[in-house]
């Protein structure tokens, strides 16, 4: 594991906050006392601290100004605004402002911010818990090298990391941000399949569960297509293809499709707000 040794500070210590502070500690990039947050929210506070096991977590966002190396804001898109306003000036020239905020622009941030704030925004999703996040990120114009290199460090440790240019990142939040709901409703769908053809419940989640595990792992390793990959398990006259026909007669791929563009559109109405 590479040595990284600056602190980062949580404003917002919300689901994506704590899915990217454990996986950092666990995948042993952190030490819990390089990580502290800060939440108005008891509840959000506590459950910080217990998937985090010892970290300091703070009510107001204060202690995050005064002491992180790296200022995560890792708040609703829709109170972006106001915690700018708040933090803005108290944010100096030694600190990294990251964004991880559907849709909300390097542009916005930078308005908000003192003039040649070093800002870099993120887009992960949720799986950087279990250390198979994916990850993309567009720094700012003032962001140096070494920040670049710092947020790809840390994303790598919690799964794939690809930089990206900013124009692209409404498109991967509706794709890899939002999408890791958009699979746990087909891995839902496909135990339903199960159960209703007389599988026990436990068994058809794990099933499923494993089923898209290694699909994408075929994918992600073998270099072929989807398509390719979709022909290897489908014999003629055989089960496949009749479960095929079913999905393409209900417009099944579509409608995965359709929910991407979506999710899109919505992290492009977010950074229009
Ligand atoms: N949940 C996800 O899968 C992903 C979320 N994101 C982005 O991450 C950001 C956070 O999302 P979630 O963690 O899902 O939301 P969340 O609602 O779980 O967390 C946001 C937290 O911010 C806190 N907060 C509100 N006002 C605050 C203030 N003034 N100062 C400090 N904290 C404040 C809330 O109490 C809440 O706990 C959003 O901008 C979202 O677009 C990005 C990628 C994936
Ligand atoms: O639903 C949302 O707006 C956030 C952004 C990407 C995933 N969750």
């Amino acid at each position: 594991m590479p040595e990284f040794t600056k602190s980062v500070g949580f404003i917002g210590a919300g689901r994506m906050a704590t899915a990217l502070a454990r996986g950092c500690v666990e995948s042993g990039l952190m030490t819990v006392g390089q990580l502290i947050s800060a939440d108005p929210s008891l509840d959000a506070r506590h459950a910080f601290a217990d998937q985090v096991a010892g970290v300091a977590v703070f009510d107001t966002n204060e202690p995050i100004l005064a002491r992180a190396d790296i200022i995560v804001l890792a708040i609703k898109p829709q109170v972006m605004p106001d915690v700018l306003a708040d933090i803005g000036n108290q944010v100096t020239e030694q600190q990294l402002v990251v964004s991880i905020a559907a849709g909300v622009t390097l542009k916005k941030l930078a308005k908000a911010l003192p003039t040649d704030s070093r800002l870099i925004r993120v887009m992960p999703n949720t799986p950087c818990l279990v250390g198979e996040g994916a990850s993309c990120f567009s720094r700012g114009s003032s962001a140096t090298d070494e920040d670049a290199e710092d947020i790809r460090l840390v994303l790598e440790s919690v799964g794939r990391v690809f930089e990206v240019a900013e124009n692209q990142l409404d498109a991967v939040t509706g794709l890899s941000g939002s999408g890791p709901a958009f699979v746990y409703k087909m891995i839902e769908a496909l135990a339903q399949g199960g159960t209703q053809m007389g599988l026990p419940e436990e068994l058809a989640l794990e099933l499923a569960s494993q089923t898209a595990k290694g699909a994408a792992q075929m994918v992600l390793t073998t270099g072929l297509s989807p398509a390719a990959l979709r022909e290897q398990v489908t014999s003629p006259g055989g089960t496949t293809v009749a479960g095929l026909e079913a999905l393409a007669k209900l417009e099944g791929a579509e409608a995965f499709r359709e929910a991407v563009v979506a999710a899109t559109k919505r992290s492009q109405e977010l950074g229009e707000s």
